[in-house]
């Protein structure tokens, strides 16, 4: 009788099964999870009050590098539902979703369009004779593709479609629409579904697409929280057009600590290899040396270790935010929407590409072990990737908070500002100085100057082209890689004052030489980026050559200071080995014999001489092919 531990994490290694295999094995291990998962929910009573902590098991317990088939009907049915739904519809649905009776998944992107969610084609046309909504798709492009778990797992999903009423078109509204028969599992009539084929990663997923043929719903299946269809057809628009969006707020703010999660597992595999493997002497003669103590070794690897605590003390301080704001909405006060929306963008698009960048480093700084799978390296840079891509395209994001800039910087004169932007009015007040200074402040106050004066600049250029008579939008078109630049600036400001503010805070309860070690990690993101962004600043800011030699210095020692402690710095993460499944990152550092041992688990080594040999390989050197 096997244990849950063999029974999750024994048998085949994912990587010698086939796409079918791999979907009904990740199947099997959710189901397994998820039934604990249900268990703790119902001893401890949870609901949806404290839903951060059951979505953080939910994503903890996607054990699989390649996601879960439930991971959407978590992050994005259920929170889409909470969010958009009325009572009565939360009453019908909600429980059943939260002790997963039904599995959802959320049905926005299609073939044709992601990004632009006005363009969508997918039709929910309002019949008041039958008080149903007729679901359809008129195009090969109309169907959604992508949402996840949708292929062979979910029978219901919330499908974003223009809603008609009266001949007229009121724009993307949210529906609940049942695919598949609760008991058999089949289609239902009029719906074609299916799975969307091999990814580069999240293959576990069981992303899928489907198509309507004019489906019909009841009217209640629109989600009425906020606009509603009445029985006679009558459209009642929301008191903010921009609440559909929200669920898509919340789920960066999720995606930000699941950027965390991904680089705390590639940077602990990456160090503890780095302890673990010796390659090539220092001085002849002597031993070779532990890779962790080559600088440039250090510089791929502890930079990332920084930027992992930063991001997670930017993550904790955006879910605080969105809380603080989420009430407000609440209220119907709707004043930092936009702030809090510029500010998910931006972070999401930050973390995760920081995410991407650092892990795709840890993969190369384990030279051509850190290629295997079985260092789950490459699937962890397959999962960092996607997260550039998914939950809004990283690009169009920093669009997003770009243009809420520039909004605010138009109004920097007419009153205070929102918190996470009030420093622009501090760096361009009349009478303001500044100097730089190779300081932690120095350098906070750098990056917000040289986003401001990007914002300004920003501003100036599409006044100028406007008058010049080019159209806004070919003025934004024009300008618009100055306008990411700008985002960027922004939160990279955000981000350093961020982890200094609030490790500062932490730093307070710590003992001396912890409180040392955090605030070198501070020390060495802040310094680290000042480097990356040296144009900006010699363009900005009074920062001098000199100051640069200073800095790389700086930069150099606060390396060696923190080697010692990288890796219980890494395994403070603490991270089980049968969730970093690594045989490069394993915690008793047997890398060669793991390497070994999964090896001879590949299939081709089941056998001395694989049949080829014989049907192939044999004729063709006798000549006889
Ligand atoms: C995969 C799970 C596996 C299980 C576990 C294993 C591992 C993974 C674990 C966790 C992973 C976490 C998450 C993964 C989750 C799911 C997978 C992915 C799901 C999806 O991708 S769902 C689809 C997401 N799609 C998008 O995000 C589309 C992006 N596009 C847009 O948001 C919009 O089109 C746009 C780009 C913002 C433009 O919209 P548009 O209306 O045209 O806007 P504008 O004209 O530019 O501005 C209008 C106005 O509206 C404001 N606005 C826009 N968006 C928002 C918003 N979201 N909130 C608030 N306000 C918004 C904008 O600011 C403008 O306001 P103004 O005042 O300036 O007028
Ligand atoms: C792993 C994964 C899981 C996903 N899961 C789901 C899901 O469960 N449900 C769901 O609905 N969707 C899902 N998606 C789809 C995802 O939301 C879209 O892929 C994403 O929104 C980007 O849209 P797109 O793919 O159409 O790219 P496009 O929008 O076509 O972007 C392609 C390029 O065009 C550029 N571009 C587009 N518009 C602009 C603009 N206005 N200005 C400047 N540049 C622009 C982008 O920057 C990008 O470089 C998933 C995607 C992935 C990869």
């Amino acid at each position: 009788m096997l244990t849950k531990r063999e029974e999750l994490f024994g048998g085949t290694p994912d990587e010698y099964l086939s796409h079918k295999e791999k979907y009904e094995n990740s199947t099997r291990k959710a189901v397994i999870l998820f039934s604990l998962l249900r268990k703790i929910q119902e001893e401890n009573n949870t609901d949806l009050t404290n839903y951060r902590n059951l979505l953080s098991g939910v994503l903890g317990a996607s054990i699989s590098q390649d996601g879960s088939p439930f991971g959407l009907h978590y992050i994005m049915f259920m929170p889409v539902f909470m969010s958009q739904a009325d009572e009565e519809q939360q009453e019908r649905w909600l429980h059943r979703a939260l002790n997963c009776s039904i599995i959802g998944s959320y049905a926005q992107t299609e073939l044709g369009h992601g990004t632009f969610i006005r363009g969508l084609e997918t039709t929910a046309t309002y019949d008041p004779s039958t008080q149903e909504f007729v679901l359809h798709s008129p195009t090969l492009t109309s169907y959604k593709w992508w949402p996840g778990g949708l292929g062979n797992t979910a029978n219901y999903c919330i499908v974003i479609a223009q809603l008609y009423s009266k001949g007229e078109c009121h724009g993307i509204h949210s529906f609940i629409v049942q695919v598949r028969d609760e008991d058999t599992h089949m289609p239902l009539p009029g719906i074609k579904v299916g799975e969307i084929g091999v990814k580069m990663g999240l293959n576990a997923v069981n992303n899928g697409f489907i198509g309507f043929e004019n489906v019909r719903i009841p009217r209640t299946n629109m989600l009425m929280k906020h606009a509603k269809i009445l029985e006679d057809g009558t459209y009642v628009k929301s008191k903010n057009s921009k609440l559909i969006y929200g669920a898509m707020v919340f789920v960066r703010v999720v995606i930000v600590f699941d950027s965390v999660n991904y680089l705390a597992k590639a940077i602990t595999v990456a160090t503890r290899y780095s302890a673990v493997r010796r390659q090539s002497q220092l001085k002849e003669g002597e031993p070779e040396r532990q890779i962790l103590d080559y600088v440039t070794q250090q510089d791929k690897i502890l930079t990332a270790i920084a930027g992992c605590f930063a991001m997670k003390m930017n993550a904790r301080m955006l879910w605080d935010t969105f809380n603080v704001i989420n009430d407000q909405l609440h209220k119907g006060n709707m004043e930092r929407l936009g702030e809090l929306h510029a500010l998910a963008c931006c972070l999401k698009a930050i973390s995760t590409s920081d995410s991407s960048l650092f892990t795709a480093r840890c993969r190369v700084s384990c030279g051509g072990h850190g290629y295997m799978v079985s260092s789950t390296l490459p699937a962890t840079s397959a999962l960092t990737t996607a997260s550039c891509t998914y939950e809004g395209d990283n690009t169009v994001l920093l669009l997003q908070t770009a243009r809420f800039l520039l909004k605010t910087w138009r109004q920097i004169d007419t009153g205070p500002l929102t918190p996470t932007v009030e420093y622009l009015k501090t760096v361009s007040a009349p009478g303001f100085s500044y100097k730089w200074e190779n300081s932690i402040e120095g350098i906070i106050r750098g990056f917000q100057i040289v986003s401001m004066k990007k914002i300004s600049s920003c501003l100036n250029l599409m006044t100028a082209k406007v008058m010049s008579g080019m159209s806004q939008a070919d003025a934004w078109n024009t300008i618009s890689i100055q306008l990411v630049s700008a985002g960027e600036s922004h939160c990279r400001a955000i981000v350093i004052s961020t982890f200094h503010e609030d490790m500062s805070k932490a730093m307070r309860s710590m003992s001396a030489s912890l409180a040392e070690v955090m605030g070198q990690l501070v020390e060495l993101y802040a310094v680290y980026w000042t480097l990356e962004r040296l144009g900006d600043l010699l363009e900005y800011t009074s920062i001098s050559g000199a100051d640069v030699v200073k800095l790389r210095s700086w930069y150099e020692e606060l390396l060696r200071k923190i080697r010692p402690n990288a890796v219980g710095l890494v395994d403070a993460f603490d991270i089980i080995d049968e969730l970093l499944q690594s045989t490069l990152g394993a915690y008793d550092g047997r890398v060669y014999e793991r390497l070994m041992e999964e090896a001879l688990k590949s299939p081709l080594n089941a056998e001395p001489v694989n049949q080829s040999f014989h049907k192939y390989l044999k004729p063709f050197m006798q000549g006889k092919l």
